[in-house]
C-alpha cells in the first residue's frame, strides 16, 4: 500500500492495490487516517472483516485524546477517563470486561448533567467554608427547574440561541427563579459543570441541541487503571505507522492516494478520515477533489470545545473524602472543580479540569504556570495546602 515519491513509477504501480491489474481475489484495501479511538476502532473492524488496512498516525503514539500517563508510577488519564454508559450496549464494555479492568462508578444516572451523584460533591466558597450539602442539592433542583423553563423558550422559537441567552430570558420571565448569595454562587458552579461537559461556555452551547445527545444506559464509570489498555487491545496486530502526518488525500475513480508530510504516498481502494474536527477546520489536509460544499459548511459551522487536565500529586490527602471538590464563585469562569482520584484509586491525586474560555486561557500558560494556577484555585479552599510533589499538565 506504500510507495515513496521518488521511487520507480513501475514499482509504485506494483504496490498500488487499486491499480495493480491483479485485483481479482484480493480483499479491498483501506487507509485509516488518525490513530485515536475512532480511527483505531474503524481499523480494527475493517481488519477483522478481512480488509487490508494501514493506519497513519501523525504522532509517535496512538490514542489521540486518550492518553494514559504512567510517569507518576501509576496510571493517570490526561484525556478521556470515563466510560459513559456502563452497559453491555456499549461496544467498549466487552473489551473492558475481557481485560478485567475495574470501573469506579461515579453515577448510575444517564444524565449528562450529572456524571457524579450529587452527594459525592464537596463545594466550598472562596473563604474555604463548605457549602451545606442540603443547599447544594436544593440548588441542583432549582437548576433543573430553570433548564425546564429554557425548554419552553426553545419550543417557542424556530431560531436557535445559546444556553446563556435562554437562561437570561428565563430570569426575566420568572424572577422568582433568581438566586442570591451563596445559592447564586452554587448555581454558577452547576453552570461551570455544564460547561465542563461540553468543554464550552454557555454562550457557545446550543439551547436546541444541548440535551439531544442520547447516552447509552448504565451511568458513568471511571477507568481507574487508565484507558490506554483498551486502545492497545483494539490496536493489537494492526499495521500502524506512527509519525505519519497526512497532508493530502486525492480521490480518483479507482481509489485514493494519500500523501504524508515526508512525501511518502499510500494507495488504497478507500480512506477513512478520523482526524479531529479542528484539523479539518484548519485545513491541514488538502482534499482533491475538494470536499462537497455541504461538508465544508458543516465543518465550518460546528464548534469545538476545549478541556484541560492538570494532575496534582500530593504527599498526603488533606481534603475530604468526596469525589468532586468544587469552588463556588460569582461566575462560572471563576468557579473550579477537582476530581478526587483518591476516592477512586487510593492515590493522593487531584485533577483540575478547566474548560471553555478558562481552558483557552490556561492553555496559553507555560505548564509550570498552569500547574501553579490550579494549585492557587485549590489554595482558595485549603489555604494550608502543601505544594504538590509532582504535577503534569
Ligand atoms: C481532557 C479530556 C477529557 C475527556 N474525557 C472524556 C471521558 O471521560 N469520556 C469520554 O468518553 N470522552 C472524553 N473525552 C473525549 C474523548 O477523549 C474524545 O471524544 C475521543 O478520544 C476522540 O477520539 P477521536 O479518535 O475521534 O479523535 P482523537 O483522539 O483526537 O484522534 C485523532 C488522531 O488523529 C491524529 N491526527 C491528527 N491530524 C492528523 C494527520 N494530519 N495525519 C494523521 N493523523 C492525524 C491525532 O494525532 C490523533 O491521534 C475527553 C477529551 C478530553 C480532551
Amino acid at each position: 500500500m506504500e510507495s515513496r515519491t521518488k521511487s520507480n513509477p513501475q514499482l509504485t504501480r506494483a504496490l498500488c492495490y487499486a491499480n495493480d491489474g491483479n485485483q481479482q481475489g484480493r480483499s479491498p484495501s483501506v487507509i485509516v487516517i488518525g490513530g485515536g479511538m475512532a480511527g483505531i476502532a474503524a481499523a480494527r473492524s475493517l481488519h477483522d472483516a478481512s480488509l487490508q488496512v494501514v493506519l497513519l498516525e501523525s504522532r509517535e503514539r496512538i490514542g489521540g485524546r486518550i492518553h494514559t500517563d504512567y510517569s507518576f508510577g501509576f496510571p493517570v488519564d490526561m484525556g478521556a477517563s470515563w466510560l459513559h454508559g456502563v452497559s453491555n450496549e456499549n461496544p467498549l464494555a466487552s473489551v473492558i470486561g475481557r481485560l478485567g479492568l475495574p470501573l469506579y462508578r461515579t453515577s448510575g444516572d444517564n444524565s449528562i448533567l450529572y456524571d457524579h451523584d450529587l452527594e459525592s460533591y464537596g463545594l466550598f466558597d472562596m473563604d474555604g467554608k463548605q457549602v451545606p450539602q442540603e443547599l447544594v442539592a436544593k440548588v441542583g433542583e432549582i437548576f433543573e427547574a430553570i433548564l425546564q423553563e429554557t425548554d419552553k423558550i426553545r419550543q417557542e422559537s424556530s431560531e436557535d440561541m445559546s444556553v446563556l441567552r435562554g437562561l437570561s430570558i428565563v430570569f426575566d420571565r420568572k424572577p422568582e427563579l433568581r438566586l442570591e448569595g451563596i445559592a447564586y454562587k452554587v448555581l454558577q458552579w452547576y453552570l461551570c459543570r455544564l460547561e465542563g461537559w461540553f468543554a464550552a461556555d454557555t454562550d457557545a452551547i446550543s439551547l436546541k441541541g444541548w440535551d439531544q445527545e442520547v447516552l447509552l444506559p448504565g451511568g458513568h464509570g471511571l477507568m481507574v487503571r487508565g484507558y490506554l489498555p483498551v486502545v492497545n487491545s483494539l490496536a493489537k496486530g494492526l499495521d500502524i505507522r506512527l509519525g505519519h502526518r497526512v497532508t493530502k488525500v486525492v480521490r480518483r475513480y479507482n481509489g485514493v492516494k494519500v500523501t504524508v508530510e515526508n512525501g511518502k504516498t499510500f494507495f488504497a481502494d478507500a480512506a477513512v478520515i478520523a482526524v479531529p474536527l479542528g484539523v479539518l477546520k484548519a485545513k491541514k489536509i488538502l482534499f482533491e477533489p475538494k470536499l462537497p460544499d455541504w461538508k465544508e459548511a458543516a465543518i465550518a459551522d460546528l464548534g469545538i470545545g476545549l478541556e484541560n487536565k492538570i494532575i496534582l500529586h500530593f504527599e498526603n490527602v488533606f481534603w475530604p473524602n468526596v469525589e468532586f471538590l468544587g469552588v463556588v464563585a460569582d461566575t462560572p469562569y471563576e468557579c473550579s472543580y477537582f476530581l478526587n482520584l483518591h476516592k477512586a484509586t487510593g492515590r493522593a491525586v487531584l485533577v483540575y479540569m478547566p474548560s471553555g474560555q478558562l481552558a483557552k486561557d490556561v492553555e496559553k500558560m507555560p505548564d509550570e504556570a498552569a500547574v501553579n494556577f490550579a494549585f492557587m484555585q485549590l489554595k482558595k479552599i485549603f489555604p494550608d495546602a502543601s505544594s504538590p510533589g509532582k504535577q503534569q499538565a
